[in-house]
């Protein structure tokens, strides 16, 4: 399912340190490549989300190197609408209904209102919310929110779609859902997602690539292959191939607060 070798995420050497000073990444080396769905696994406070967060260039390395497609993610976010991103809680705004939510970045953008609508349109029917264009956010599940969430993220037509702990706050049945609807969108929209996570399951689940990340400071412990077959279904996480994945990535997981480093 990987569909090229080009690198447009690099980390080299990257030390993240808070002004208060903790260290959130230490020697931070990772290479992803266009077209990969690659998780970061690792326990709270192991520096997933500041990963993800420099990489849309809020915050950057104390020390190391970070590009995005060969530039700074400061200069990727003012040059492109390439990147994307979508938070845990949706974040909407709660007097703008669903397609005036989903517009708001293409009028930002100075997008024509014939435009962005065809565009909003086109995403909401993506993530089963057509019928709901007219309704506000206080009028939503958790689920449907996140969907326009989703949506909304996906009206840019970005490259690149950073995921932070997305679908935490939603219930089993929400959440394995969006999963199969998220690698839908993966398929069909040919993007590449950064998607933070501490659920084994569901890294192993959507993922072509797991991250696993060690606490204090964060470093990257190991890289695995997910080599089990897209589409997945809800009947994958039955198969003896996803139970052994599981549980080979939980092991990982417990070496990685072993490990001192992945160079
Ligand atoms: N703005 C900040 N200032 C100071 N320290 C911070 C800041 N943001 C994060 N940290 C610290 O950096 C470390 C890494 O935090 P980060 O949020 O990246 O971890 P995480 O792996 O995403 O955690 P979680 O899974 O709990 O969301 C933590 O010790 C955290 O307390």
């Amino acid at each position: 399912m990987v569909r090229s070798e080009q690198e447009i995420v690099t980390f080299r050497q990257v030390h993240k340190i808070y002004n208060n000073g903790t260290v959130a990444l230490s020697n931070f080396n990772l290479t992803i490549k266009e077209g990969e769905f690659i998780s970061f696994l690792g326990p709270s406070g192991c520096g997933k989300s500041t990963a993800l967060r420099m990489i849309a260039g809020l915050g950057e390395p104390t020390k190391g190197e970070l590009k995005v497609y060969q530039k700074s993610p400061k200069e990727m976010i003012s040059e492109t609408n390439d990147i994307a991103f979508v938070f845990q809680d949706s974040n909407l705004l709660p007097w703008r209904s669903v397609l005036d939510n989903v517009m708001l970045p293409l009028e930002l953008r100075g997008i024509s209102k014939r435009k962005r609508k065809e565009e909003a349109m086109r995403v909401l029917e993506m993530v089963g919310l057509k019928d709901y264009l007219k309704a506000y956010p206080r009028e939503l599940s958790g689920g449907m929110k996140m969907r326009v969430s989703i949506a909304r993220a996906l009206a840019a037509k970005p490259k690149l779609l950073l995921m932070d702990e997305p679908f935490a706050a939603l219930d089993e049945m929400t959440r394995q859902g969006l999963q199969l609807e998220l690698l839908d969108i993966w398929k069909k929209e040919k993007t590449t997602i950064l998607f933070v996570t501490h659920n084994v399951f569901e890294a192993v689940f959507l993922s072509s690539k797991i991250a696993v990340m060690s606490a204090r400071p964060g470093r990257l412990s190991s890289v695995i292959d997910v080599n089990l077959p897209y589409p997945r279904e809800t009947s994958s996480l039955t198969s003896r191939e996803f139970g052994s994945m599981v549980e080979f990535t939980s092991e990982e997981l417990e070496k990685s607060s072993e490990r001192k480093e992945l160079v």
